[in-house]
């Protein structure tokens, strides 16, 4: 088992940190962004993908961000308070600083890609005037998403979001979340990852961004060795994704866990993970064993690939439970 203390008289579940951003996702699929004439507008970002989904399995979450004070902001504010996620502490930006796009190019279900226009975007001005300690403090637990380190101030931002969160008991949870646009070189990107994943309790990622967060060992890592690795920090579970492949987990105490896939009928492959984190921390929340929070992500990313969008998709308890009674299970490949 794990040791995440919950404490469960705090009245925020989970508060997301990081960007607050829009998915343009191509109408027109199995075909280049060349070809495709509309899209359809949905709110997107990992952190506020993996908060809305949170919400949908009946958490209460909270989320610390910065949005442009235009349209687009007000969109995906209301869009959170649609969801009952508290949005008292997303502040608005008043610099001229635009809401980040991420237009979604759907080949095949294969082949999927992911265009970002992210110059001048409001999620990197969060700054620390924006982290109330006093909000970290009513959360049993916070969500940080590794791209909120690329730039200053919000890399400050989310430093001091760490630092509240460790003096208040509040288990961290750190998803990788490795997008290369956003970052200058890779030395800078592992140094600033590596000095946030060291304070966090539970770290999710996939190899490839493990590698990346590792780049200044002598070796690569086997899953087991970079488990080891993060156990000698602060962590209590590190969460490796494999893809179609599976996932497998480490517990501190020794314990590994590995998990399958559900067969889908997949339409995009974008948005597997942020559904897979919901309903795992979902998981942990209720303190389900590993494998079963493990499974329950598996079937919610598994439904999220099968629709077009990712933070409309994330589905609710029910919708997963009936997925999981009906759908075939692929074990790890
Ligand atoms: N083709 C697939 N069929 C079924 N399940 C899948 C498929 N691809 C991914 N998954 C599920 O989603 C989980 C996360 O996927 P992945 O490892 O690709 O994470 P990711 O790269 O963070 O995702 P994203 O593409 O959203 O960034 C996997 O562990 C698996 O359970
Ligand atoms: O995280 C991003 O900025 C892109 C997301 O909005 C998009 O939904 C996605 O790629 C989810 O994995």
């Amino acid at each position: 088992m794990y040791n995440l203390d919950f404490k469960e008289d705090r009245p925020l579940d989970l508060v997301g940190v990081g960007r607050l951003c829009i998915d343009l996702n191509a109408d027109q699929f199995n075909r280049p962004m060349e070809e495709t004439k509309s899209f359809t507008k949905y709110v997107g970002g990992s952190p506020a993908n993996i908060t809305i989904g949170a919400a949908r399995l009946g958490l209460k979450p909270g989320f610390i961000g910065k949005v442009s004070d235009d349209q687009m902001g007000r969109f995906i504010v209301e869009y959170l308070d649609g969801d009952n996620i508290d949005t008292t502490n997303i502040a608005v930006d008043h610099t001229g600083a635009v809401t980040g796009l991420a237009f979604t190019e759907i080949k095949s279900p294969e082949d999927c890609s992911i265009l970002m226009y992210r110059d001048n975007v409001a999620d990197l001005k969060l700054s620390t005037d924006d982290v109330s300690e006093d909000y970290i403090k009513n959360a049993k637990a916070l969500h940080i998403s590794g791209t909120a380190l690329a730039a200053s101030p919000s890399r400050e931002a989310v430093f001091l979001a760490l630092e509240y969160a460790r003096k208040h008991e509040v288990v961290v949870i750190f998803d990788i979340d490795y997008r290369p646009y956003t970052w200058n070189n890779d030395k800078e990107t592992a140094t600033y990852y590596n000095l946030a994943a060291e304070k966090c309790d539970v770290i999710i990622g996939t190899r490839d961004e493990f590698d990346m967060m590792e780049q200044f060992e002598k070796e690569k890592k086997s899953d087991e060795e970079t488990a080891s690795k993060w156990f000698s920090h602060h962590a209590e579970i590190v969460v490796i994704k494999h893809g179609a492949k599976g996932s497998f987990a480490y517990t501190k105490d020794g314990n590994s866990h590995t998990s399958g896939t559900f067969k889908t009928k997949v339409l995009k492959t974008f948005g597997a993970g942020d559904s897979y984190a919901s309903a795992f921390i979902y998981g942990l929340f209720k303190q389900w064993d590993l494998s079963k929070a493990m499974e329950y992500g598996s079937a919610s990313a598994a439904i999220v690939i099968s629709r077009h969008s990712c933070s409309d998709a994330m589905p609710t308890t029910n919708e997963i439970e009936d997925f999981m009674s009906k759908a075939e299970r692929q074990g790890i490949s």
